[in-house]
């Protein structure tokens, strides 16, 4: 049995998972699926897009993030204007292949987001003081504070 009860990387070099023979991801109605990118060094979540197939074609093929940007409709490679791209080490899909994760290096100056933070996610919802049960937002701590719009 794999002793579990250590805390180690969620993402070891040459841990064995499946391997590509039976990646199939399930692409929405839409013909979109989530995709999700992590550092892979720090582990931290940097950002939160949606693929097609052929945005995941050629991550695959070139090994830099691409993805289908909706609101601009059109396939978008990560970076191409920022010079941020997204160096793809390893693709992952979940247990039932509805969502890809990408384990990135940042090239350029290292900033994922386009508000110049390093990670989209430098921001946690809390409850307002006022206990509505609204919430209102404030910037996260270290390692990802940044105070950005
Ligand atoms: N650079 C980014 C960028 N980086 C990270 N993200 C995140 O990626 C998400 C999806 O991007 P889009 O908005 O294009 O895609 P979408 O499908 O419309 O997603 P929703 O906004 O509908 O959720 C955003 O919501 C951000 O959280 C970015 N979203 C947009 N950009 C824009 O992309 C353009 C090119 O930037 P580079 O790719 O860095 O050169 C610039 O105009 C940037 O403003
Ligand atoms: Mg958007
Ligand atoms: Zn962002």
């Amino acid at each position: 049995m794999t002793d579990t009860s250590k805390s180690s990387p969620a993402l070891r070099p040459g841990e064995t998972i499946e391997q590509t023979s039976s990646f199939l991801p399930k692409f929405g109605s839409d013909g979109l699926i989530p995709a999700i990118v992590s550092d892979a060094r720090s582990g931290n979540v940097l950002m939160f897009a949606h693929m097609n197939e052929q945005a995941l074609q050629q991550t695959i093929a070139t090994g830099f993030a691409h993805f289908w940007s909706r609101s601009r409709g059109k396939l978008w490679k990560k970076g191409e204007e920022s010079g941020n791209l997204l160096s793809v080490k390893e693709v992952r899909t979940d247990c039932d292949q509805d969502v890809v994760w990408l384990l990135a290096d940042v090239e350029g100056d290292g900033v994922a987001c386009h508000t110049g933070a390093p990670s989209c996610f430098y921001r946690r919802l809390i409850a307002s003081p006022d206990s509505s049960g609204s919430l209102s937002l404030e910037s996260a701590g270290l390692p990802l504070d940044a105070d950005h719009d």
